[in-house]
């Protein structure tokens, strides 16, 4: 096959020459490694002058491969972030993928990024052997070992401006799991790259292991003492039989154990002992004859009465886990966590789209109740006439319509759990005195009769509209106002929040978006953001589907009109209330007057847009 590369004196060239033209290297220009994979893809029909074959992912099939990754991705974070610190300003890029050679993750300096994305060497990319021929992460994946591939190593043409170092990520049970590579120009080699990806791999590997095997026993070793406690001393997970459940990747080298080999094995098929538990001795020899020094630990196990650390629940940290660092939120997140599961009702207070039923679902979660039902009832999307029905229940056929059996009711459904009333200010007058006996009486009598049955929950509730002024006119009866407020929490709308970079990241990261170009990080900066967080996400998930897959979230991306809204209030035209009726009369005149279009467009409920244009008919006069 001709190359493009003439005679040269290159090793590589060389190399490349007699390969493409002879068929065969001569010893000693390439390593057997590079060899091996070039003669796989020339075997599988690559061209080196191609450019690669299925070799990107769209939107949604990546979205899919992250997910299933989603385990090693947490694991690898950490050292993805230290390593990249480590490695920064040197015309390089950390990347992480499968193990079939996808790019998951992708961090990198701005002098080497726009030349990697040309080659599709970013999230999204697909670089298995198949689809590039030789490079370090598809031939490390395929090797199961760790590959430098510098320049025109690299079997296809167009990968010849490339230095990449990769090191394959191995599970608890000795299968590859993925890749951790870094890639820069080849005119900037980096000398002691491999090494730095190794270690980052051990330290993920082994996190990898005491998540994958929590509850077994754990047995360190090394040759050397003093190495012991250190990166590389080789850890073997075992059960009470002493049977191996996995090892990292210098258990499996100090005891010479192949890669997926592992599995199915006792602990005294390797070491020298008859004792089952040979963790108990300080020094070790194994079948081999070496000697290793050991130590043992015992992963938290249920079965035992290990004395409670006072470490935080699983469910309080659903509440603590909104605290991305704004004051206002931290000290509701505080304050709430003072009255939970001690009978306090609790109203959350904030504008359309802050995130109150999210709150009301973390509430339930980090208190006592949160085996329990968590039952929702929106007192404004369901009509005046039929939500006495809905929260109290009725007897088979007590009105038209209404079903033979009858229906318990959502207070009901709701007992032993929380009821979170979201919209209570648009309860209707009567039945907020039904409500107020329910809460009082702590009994439901449906409707139609019927004998009266205990209810036992917790209370939240949620408004976005002015409560007091509400009982101030008589809109809403007082005594239930206190009685829903035992603890207010007033959430912050997104434009006051300290923590809206957080927020983003984190709303970027959970809908898989790469990242938001500078102008739009600006214009987001700016915006008014009139339906919050709800808007923010709706943004960001649309124009995550609009961009390439690794490519960041550009002003093309993002919504019709949502430019526009910004810049109105870029020219300081009036209050932010006319900002936002000005967007609801924008969104609704490009969506043909179609409510449930525009409420979309708009990033809010489409019972909130109803709510919104009747208090804006209300104090406009008509046109
Ligand atoms: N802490 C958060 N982190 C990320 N996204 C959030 C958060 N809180 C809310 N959101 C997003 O905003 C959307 C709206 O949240 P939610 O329904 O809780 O708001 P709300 O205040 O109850 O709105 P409304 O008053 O219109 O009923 C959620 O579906 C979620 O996508």
């Amino acid at each position: 096959m001709p190359s493009q590369h003439h005679a040269q004196t290159h090793p590589i060239h060389l190399a490349r020459q007699h390969f493409f033209e002879r068929g065969a290297v001569q010893d000693g220009l390439i390593s057997p490694l590079i060899e091996r994979s070039w003669q796989r893809c020339y075997d599988d029909g690559l061209l080196p002058e191609a450019c690669g074959r299925d070799a990107r992912l769209s939107q949604v099939e990546f979205r899919d491969v992250r997910d299933r990754s989603s385990a090693l991705l947490e694991s690898a974070r950490p050292q993805l972030d230290s390593l990249y610190a480590q490695i920064q300003n040197t015309h390089c890029a950390v990347l992480m993928a499968d193990n079939q050679g996808t790019i998951l993750h992708g961090v990198g300096d701005a002098d080497f990024v726009p030349q990697a994305r040309r080659v599709e060497l970013m999230p999204g990319g697909v670089w298995s052997e198949t689809a590039r021929g030789t490079n370090a992460i598809g031939t490390a994946a395929r090797e199961a070992k760790p590959v430098v591939v510098h320049a025109g190593e690299h079997y296809l043409d167009q990968n010849g401006f490339l230095t990449c170092a990769a090191v394959p990520i191995f599970d608890p049970k000795g299968r590859v799991l993925g890749v951790l590579d870094i890639s820069s120009d080849a005119h900037h080699p980096q000398h002691h790259t491999l090494a730095l990806v190794n270690l980052a791999v051990s330290m993920i590997e082994n996190q990898l292991l005491e998540h994958e095997c929590q509850n077994a026993h754990l047995l360190f070793f090394h040759p050397d003492a003093h190495l012991l406690g250190g990166l590389y001393e080789g850890i073997v997970a075992y059960d009470d039989d002493g049977r191996i459940l996995g090892c990292n990747r210098w258990a499996r080298h100090h005891l010479d154990i192949q890669p997926g080999h592992d599995a199915d094995h006792q602990l005294t098929d390797f070491f020298d002992t008859s004792d089952r538990d040979p963790a108990r001795f300080r020094e070790l020899r194994s079948v081999a004859g070496d000697t290793f020094h050991a130590r043992h630990r015992e992963q938290a196990r249920p079965s035992q009465t290990v004395p409670a650390k006072p470490t935080r629940s699983p469910s309080t940290s659903a509440l603590a886990d909104l605290s991305l660092g704004d004051p206002m939120v931290d000290k509701c997140i505080q304050q709430a966590g003072r009255v939970l599961g001690r009978d306090v009702p609790i109203l959350l207070q904030g504008e359309t789209g802050v995130g109150k039923e999210v709150w009301a679902q973390a509430l339930h979660r980090s208190s006592p109740k949160s085996g329990a039902p968590f039952v929702v009832v929106n007192c404004a999307a369901i009509p005046e006439t039929l939500i006495e029905a809905e929260l109290f229940g009725y007897r088979g056929g007590a009105f038209t319509g209404a079903d033979k059996k009858g229906a318990p009711g959502r207070l009901l459904e709701a007992h032993g759990g929380t009821l979170f009333l979201d919209e209570i200010g648009d309860m209707p007058l009567a039945l907020q005195t039904r409500l107020l006996r329910v809460l009082q009486e702590r009994q439901v009598v449906p409707v139609g009769g019927g004998p009266a049955r205990k209810v036992d929950f917790d209370l939240i509730s949620a408004t976005n509209s002015d409560l007091d002024s509400a009982v101030r006119n008589g809109a809403f009866r007082r005594d239930l106002y206190y009685r829903i407020n035992g603890l207010r929490l007033n959430l912050p709308p997104l434009r006051e929040r300290l923590d809206f970079n957080a927020l983003v990241n984190k709303i970027l990261e959970e809908e898989a978006a790469t990242g938001l170009t500078d102008a739009v990080k600006h214009l987001f900066s700016q915006h008014p953001w009139p339906g919050n967080l709800r808007q923010l996400r709706s943004v960001i998930h649309t124009a995550a589907l609009l961009a390439e897959p690794g490519e960041p979230i550009d002003l093309e991306h993002l919504p019709a009109g949502f430019v526009e809204e910004s810049h109105q209030n870029d020219d300081g035209q009036g209050s932010l209330a006319e900002a936002e009726a000005d967007a609801i009369r924008q969104a609704l005149a490009g969506q043909n007057g179609n409510m449930s279009a525009a409420a979309r467009q708009l990033g809010i409920d489409r019972s909130t847009l109803y709510r919104k244009l009747k208090q804006m008919n209300g104090k406009e006069p008509h046109t």
